[in-house]
Protein backbone atom coordinates (compact mmCIF):
# COMPACT_ATOMS: atom_id res chain seq x y z
CA UNK A 1 0.00 0.00 0.00
CA UNK A 2 1.72 3.31 -1.31
CA UNK A 3 0.17 6.98 -0.01
CA UNK A 4 -0.44 8.49 -3.72
CA UNK A 5 -0.35 11.62 -2.09
CA UNK A 6 2.90 11.95 -1.57
CA UNK A 7 3.70 11.78 -5.09
CA UNK A 8 1.39 15.10 -6.05
CA UNK A 9 2.91 18.66 -5.75
CA UNK A 10 0.95 21.90 -5.00
CA UNK A 11 2.16 24.22 -7.41
CA UNK A 12 0.58 27.99 -6.19
CA UNK A 13 -0.62 30.52 -8.51
CA UNK A 14 0.68 28.63 -11.86
CA UNK A 15 -0.33 28.79 -14.52
CA UNK A 16 -1.87 31.97 -13.23
CA UNK A 17 -2.47 33.41 -10.26
CA UNK A 18 -5.47 32.02 -7.75
CA UNK A 19 -4.78 28.19 -9.18
CA UNK A 20 -3.44 25.73 -7.13
CA UNK A 21 -1.62 23.64 -9.78
CA UNK A 22 -1.69 19.76 -9.28
CA UNK A 23 1.81 18.33 -10.07
CA UNK A 24 2.13 14.63 -11.07
CA UNK A 25 5.78 14.76 -11.76
CA UNK A 26 7.08 13.27 -8.48
CA UNK A 27 4.53 10.34 -9.19
CA UNK A 28 5.74 10.05 -12.44
CA UNK A 29 9.63 9.62 -11.28
CA UNK A 30 8.53 6.48 -8.92
CA UNK A 31 8.11 3.56 -10.37
CA UNK A 32 6.61 2.07 -7.27
CA UNK A 33 4.00 4.91 -7.36
CA UNK A 34 3.03 4.46 -11.02
CA UNK A 35 2.95 0.54 -10.89
CA UNK A 36 0.54 1.02 -7.48
CA UNK A 37 -1.71 3.69 -9.36
CA UNK A 38 -2.15 1.51 -12.45
CA UNK A 39 -2.87 -1.62 -10.34
CA UNK A 40 -5.44 0.41 -8.33
CA UNK A 41 -7.07 1.83 -11.67
CA UNK A 42 -7.11 -1.80 -12.93
CA UNK A 43 -8.93 -2.82 -9.63
CA UNK A 44 -11.28 0.29 -9.69
CA UNK A 45 -12.45 -1.55 -13.62
CA UNK A 46 -13.86 -4.83 -11.81
CA UNK A 47 -12.72 -6.94 -14.70
CA UNK A 48 -14.63 -5.00 -17.12
CA UNK A 49 -13.16 -5.41 -20.80
CA UNK A 50 -11.86 -2.89 -22.66
CA UNK A 51 -11.24 -2.47 -25.92
CA UNK A 52 -9.35 0.93 -26.25
CA UNK A 53 -7.88 3.41 -23.41
CA UNK A 54 -8.36 7.59 -24.43
CA UNK A 55 -5.20 9.59 -22.97
CA UNK A 56 -6.06 13.29 -22.77
CA UNK A 57 -3.11 15.26 -24.64
CA UNK A 58 -0.50 15.83 -22.61
CA UNK A 59 -0.72 14.24 -18.99
CA UNK A 60 -3.42 11.96 -19.68
CA UNK A 61 -1.10 10.20 -22.38
CA UNK A 62 1.47 8.79 -19.73
CA UNK A 63 -1.12 6.63 -17.53
CA UNK A 64 -3.41 5.75 -20.43
CA UNK A 65 -0.93 3.61 -22.20
CA UNK A 66 0.52 2.02 -19.41
CA UNK A 67 -3.32 0.95 -18.87
CA UNK A 68 -3.81 0.41 -22.34
CA UNK A 69 -0.75 -2.10 -22.38
CA UNK A 70 -2.09 -3.76 -19.09
CA UNK A 71 -5.42 -4.18 -20.51
CA UNK A 72 -4.48 -5.61 -23.97
CA UNK A 73 -6.44 -2.49 -25.34
CA UNK A 74 -5.34 -0.14 -27.65
CA UNK A 75 -4.48 3.48 -27.28
CA UNK A 76 -6.07 6.50 -28.39
CA UNK A 77 -4.87 10.22 -27.83
CA UNK A 78 -7.36 12.97 -28.01
CA UNK A 79 -5.30 16.04 -29.19
CA UNK A 80 -5.27 19.54 -28.76
CA UNK A 81 -5.97 21.55 -32.29
CA UNK A 82 -4.43 20.61 -35.40
CA UNK A 83 -1.64 17.99 -34.00
CA UNK A 84 -4.03 14.78 -35.44
CA UNK A 85 -2.46 14.28 -38.97
CA UNK A 86 -5.72 12.39 -40.24
CA UNK A 87 -9.53 13.31 -40.17
CA UNK A 88 -10.32 14.54 -37.32
CA UNK A 89 -13.72 15.12 -35.30
CA UNK A 90 -13.39 18.45 -32.92
CA UNK A 91 -15.54 19.37 -29.90
CA UNK A 92 -14.69 22.90 -28.08
CA UNK A 93 -14.22 22.81 -24.37
CA UNK A 94 -13.99 25.26 -21.30
CA UNK A 95 -10.80 24.96 -19.07
CA UNK A 96 -10.45 26.37 -15.48
CA UNK A 97 -7.69 28.47 -16.92
CA UNK A 98 -9.10 29.48 -20.30
CA UNK A 99 -10.98 27.62 -23.38
CA UNK A 100 -9.76 25.13 -26.27
CA UNK A 101 -10.92 22.39 -28.41
CA UNK A 102 -10.04 18.99 -28.20
CA UNK A 103 -9.74 16.28 -31.46
CA UNK A 104 -9.82 12.32 -32.14
CA UNK A 105 -8.76 11.05 -35.31
CA UNK A 106 -12.39 9.51 -37.14
CA UNK A 107 -11.43 6.28 -37.06
CA UNK A 108 -10.22 6.02 -33.63
CA UNK A 109 -13.19 4.04 -32.44
CA UNK A 110 -15.37 1.46 -34.04
CA UNK A 111 -19.38 1.49 -33.33
CA UNK A 112 -19.82 -0.48 -29.75
CA UNK A 113 -16.50 -0.32 -28.83
CA UNK A 114 -15.83 -0.10 -24.85
CA UNK A 115 -13.86 2.53 -24.14
CA UNK A 116 -11.72 3.63 -20.97
CA UNK A 117 -11.33 7.91 -20.71
CA UNK A 118 -8.07 8.90 -18.87
CA UNK A 119 -6.41 11.44 -17.69
CA UNK A 120 -4.31 12.76 -14.92
CA UNK A 121 -6.60 15.74 -13.07
CA UNK A 122 -10.54 16.18 -12.75
CA UNK A 123 -10.85 19.88 -12.12
CA UNK A 124 -13.87 21.67 -13.78
CA UNK A 125 -15.00 18.17 -16.15
CA UNK A 126 -14.88 20.07 -18.93
CA UNK A 127 -11.99 18.82 -20.88
CA UNK A 128 -13.41 14.96 -19.57
CA UNK A 129 -16.54 16.14 -21.08
CA UNK A 130 -15.53 17.03 -24.43
CA UNK A 131 -13.38 13.86 -24.84
CA UNK A 132 -16.29 11.56 -23.64
CA UNK A 133 -18.58 13.98 -26.05
CA UNK A 134 -16.15 12.55 -28.88
CA UNK A 135 -15.91 9.17 -28.04
CA UNK A 136 -19.79 9.16 -28.64
CA UNK A 137 -19.53 10.52 -31.47
CA UNK A 138 -17.67 7.48 -32.85
CA UNK A 139 -20.15 5.15 -31.50
CA UNK A 140 -17.95 4.04 -28.81
CA UNK A 141 -19.78 3.36 -25.39
CA UNK A 142 -17.61 4.73 -22.41
CA UNK A 143 -17.05 1.92 -19.46
CA UNK A 144 -15.62 4.41 -16.79
CA UNK A 145 -13.68 7.65 -16.65
CA UNK A 146 -10.75 7.37 -14.48
CA UNK A 147 -8.22 10.21 -13.27
CA UNK A 148 -5.27 10.29 -10.78
CA UNK A 149 -6.47 13.61 -9.24
CA UNK A 150 -10.09 15.41 -8.39
CA UNK A 151 -10.64 18.60 -7.31
CA UNK A 152 -13.63 18.29 -5.40
CA UNK A 153 -15.02 22.10 -5.13
CA UNK A 154 -14.71 22.17 -8.84
CA UNK A 155 -17.49 19.56 -9.29
CA UNK A 156 -16.09 18.31 -12.49
CA UNK A 157 -18.30 15.00 -11.07
CA UNK A 158 -21.18 16.47 -11.95
CA UNK A 159 -20.55 17.19 -15.30
CA UNK A 160 -19.95 13.36 -15.85
CA UNK A 161 -23.05 12.46 -14.17
CA UNK A 162 -23.74 10.22 -16.91
CA UNK A 163 -20.94 8.45 -16.44
CA UNK A 164 -18.93 6.05 -13.98
CA UNK A 165 -16.15 8.13 -12.51
CA UNK A 166 -13.27 6.46 -10.06
CA UNK A 167 -10.00 9.31 -8.79
CA UNK A 168 -7.21 7.94 -6.64
CA UNK A 169 -7.30 11.66 -5.31
CA UNK A 170 -9.35 13.49 -3.92
CA UNK A 171 -8.74 17.30 -2.42
O1 LIG B 1 -11.41 19.34 -15.69
P1 LIG B 1 -10.87 20.50 -16.44
O2 LIG B 1 -11.18 21.82 -15.82
O3 LIG B 1 -11.25 20.47 -17.88
O4 LIG B 1 -9.27 20.41 -16.37
C1 LIG B 1 -8.53 19.22 -16.46
C2 LIG B 1 -7.57 19.26 -17.61
O5 LIG B 1 -6.61 20.31 -17.43
C3 LIG B 1 -5.29 19.78 -17.59
O6 LIG B 1 -4.86 19.81 -18.90
P2 LIG B 1 -4.26 21.09 -19.63
O7 LIG B 1 -5.27 21.65 -20.55
O8 LIG B 1 -3.65 22.00 -18.61
O9 LIG B 1 -3.16 20.47 -20.60
P3 LIG B 1 -1.85 19.55 -20.43
O10 LIG B 1 -2.31 18.18 -20.00
O11 LIG B 1 -1.31 19.51 -21.82
O12 LIG B 1 -0.91 20.17 -19.44
C4 LIG B 1 -5.45 18.34 -17.14
O13 LIG B 1 -4.40 17.52 -17.65
C5 LIG B 1 -6.78 17.97 -17.69
O14 LIG B 1 -6.70 17.57 -19.06
N1 LIG C 1 -5.40 22.82 -10.63
C1 LIG C 1 -4.99 22.04 -11.62
N2 LIG C 1 -3.84 21.35 -11.52
C2 LIG C 1 -3.42 20.56 -12.55
N3 LIG C 1 -4.09 20.43 -13.68
C3 LIG C 1 -5.23 21.11 -13.82
N4 LIG C 1 -6.12 21.17 -14.82
C4 LIG C 1 -7.09 22.01 -14.47
N5 LIG C 1 -6.89 22.50 -13.24
C5 LIG C 1 -5.73 21.94 -12.81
Amino acid sequence: MINLDQYIRDIPDFPKKGVVYKDISPMLQSPEAMRFAVKTFIENLKGEKIDKVIGVESRGFFFATLLAEKLNAGFIPIRKPGKLPYKTHTEAYELEYGTDSLEIHQDAIEKGEKVLVHDDVLATGGTALAACNLVEKLGGEIIQCNFLVEIGFLKGRDKLKNYQVESLLKY
